[in-house]
């Protein structure tokens, strides 16, 4: 079968900088797949050249059997990228409720279709259904997340696109590495990331969407990730399932 999204060789500039230096990397339906790498190596650019908030230079984008790179972002919208870009998004003067149903209207979903849609998100983040008519500007970082991811849902993706999603929830796993990183694992993580954890493995266990997400917290991309890319400076520099991403992988490509 061929992959659900394909980049070959995809080279994009900002500014005329050439920030993409020819990726490779491929999602196949229902997998999960961390895109990982030091901070400004790339990862958000190669998102942005996937939902079309950036125009490639050149090389090629396939979604689904259709040439992506060619279309604008609302038309890879509706062919079925879903994306929760970095910082979230949400609005805050809406409530969670009309956040959620910005999802619904903007693909047209109605009726019966949006109750199941809206039924799925509540299943996977019951906190949302309990805070309805908060303001989402009010809701904790975590809280915010789990809006922002079930929103995309709710448009019905076949591949959803997370750019750092622990990211604000607990800021302290990002900058602690080693030892502070077990400790806090063995103590156990709020329940706010682990509603988010739980998601996406739920979400990959049913399959019936893909998922590329961008994170730097690596015991999070061990535990819910299929296959990892790695990239340095422009370009994968390595790839390869879960069970591959070593810690002399992670020391080699990852650590600062
Ligand atoms: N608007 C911009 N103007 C100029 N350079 C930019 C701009 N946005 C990003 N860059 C540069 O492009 C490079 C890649 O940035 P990108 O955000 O893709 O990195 P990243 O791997 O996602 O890193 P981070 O983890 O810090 O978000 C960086 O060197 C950055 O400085």
């Amino acid at each position: 079968m061929p992959a659900l999204l394909q980049l070959s060789q995809v080279e994009t500039y900002i500014g005329g900088s050439r920030i993409l230096r020819g990726v490779d990397l491929e999602i196949n339906a229902g997998e999960v797949v961390a895109l990982m790498g030091r901070n400004g190596v790339g990862k958000t650019t190669t998102l942005k050249s996937i939902t079309g908030m950036l125009s490639i230079r050149s090389g090629s984008i396939l979604f689904d059997g259709q040439r992506l790179d060619k279309m604008t972002p609302d038309a890879r919208a509706r062919a079925g990228i879903g994306s929760v870009p970095q910082g979230r998004d949400i609005f805050p003067h809406l409530t969670v409720e009309e956040n959620l149903h910005v999802g619904l209207v903007v693909h047209g979903r109605k009726g019966k279709e949006a109750r199941n849609a809206l039924d799925y998100v509540y299943t996977l983040f019951p906190v949302l259904k309990e805070m309805l008519s908060r303001k989402g500007g009010v809701l904790s970082g975590g809280q915010q997340q789990q809006l922002a991811i079930g929103r995309a849902l709710l448009t019905d993706p076949k591949l959803l696109i997370l750019d750092e999603p622990t990211e604000g929830i607990q800021p302290s796993i990002i900058d602690h590495i080693g030892d502070t990183l077990k400790k806090l694992k063995k103590e156990g993580i709020p329940d706010d990331e682990v509603a988010v954890e739980n998601a996406i493995k739920t979400i990959a266990k049913e399959g019936r969407l893909a998922i590329l997400l961008v994170e730097q917290y690596v015991d999070f991309c061990r535990d819910v990730s299929d296959r990892f890319y790695a990239m340095d400076r422009g370009v994968v520099v390595i790839s390869g399932e879960i069970a591959t991403l070593t810690d002399e992988v992670v020391k080699k490509h990852l650590q600062v």
